[in-house]
């Protein structure tokens, strides 16, 4: 089973899947790690500190990488959502991501970008669009244990196929950050 961890940068996604790669019962790939390693990108944009990936590359990388002898394998990225049919999306109140951006020193620029991006429910949208099933799960004020613990519940569920009450539970939508002023 192919599960993406998704969501804006600085919403907890490696933080967490290093948790669970702990576990040694899942494989993870680190998407963006990957991307820079094997230069699977098509585009440096210098101006705003980022690659572009190729996309069809990247999926098919991660299709060789996919180990089945693994009962679940976990990709972690804001692009996950590309290519696993299943994602948890992670969602972070802008006002607590903000924080969380600048100690990485990013330009006011990209905090701003990436701020708009969460209150707007960019990655969510574009993951209820082209994913099967789709579970957002609230990072706020929780620790990343606590995130964690919520995520292994989650795949818990897929693999007993029990996942009503869970699809209710983390169902998307249920954060609303549409009125964080940006100015
Ligand atoms: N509940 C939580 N879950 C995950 N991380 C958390 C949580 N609360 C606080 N954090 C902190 O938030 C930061 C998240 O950074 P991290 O690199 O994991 O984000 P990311 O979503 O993987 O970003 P990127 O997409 O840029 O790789 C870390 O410093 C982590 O310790």
């Amino acid at each position: 089973m192919l599960i993406g961890i998704t969501g804006t940068p600085g919403t907890g996604k490696t933080s967490v899947t290093k948790l669970l790669e702990k576990e040694r019962f899942y494989q993870v790939i680190h998407l963006n790690e990957l991307i820079k390693e094997e230069k699977l990108y098509s585009e440096v944009d210098s101006e705003r500190d980022c690659v572009v990936a190729d996309m069809d590359r990247v999926y098919d990388r991660v299709l060789e990488l996919h180990d089945r002898s693994y009962p679940v394998t976990i990709v972690d990225s804001h692009l996950s959502h590309h290519i696993a049919d299943i994602v948890i999306v992670l969602r972070t109140d802008p006002a607590i991501l903000r924080g969380r951006l600048e100690k990485r020193n990013y330009s006011e620029e990209k905090v701003k970008e990436n701020l708009e991006a969460e209150a707007l429910d960019i990655i969510l949208a574009e993951s209820v669009e082209w994913c099967e099933k789709v579970f957002e799960l609230d990072t706020s004020g929780e620790s990343a244990d606590n995130t964690e613990k919520a995520i292994m519940r989650i795949i818990r569920g897929l693999r007993n196929g029990n996942t009503e009450e869970l699809e209710e539970e983390f169902r998307p939508g249920s954060v609303d950050w549409f009125d964080y002023p940006f100015d």
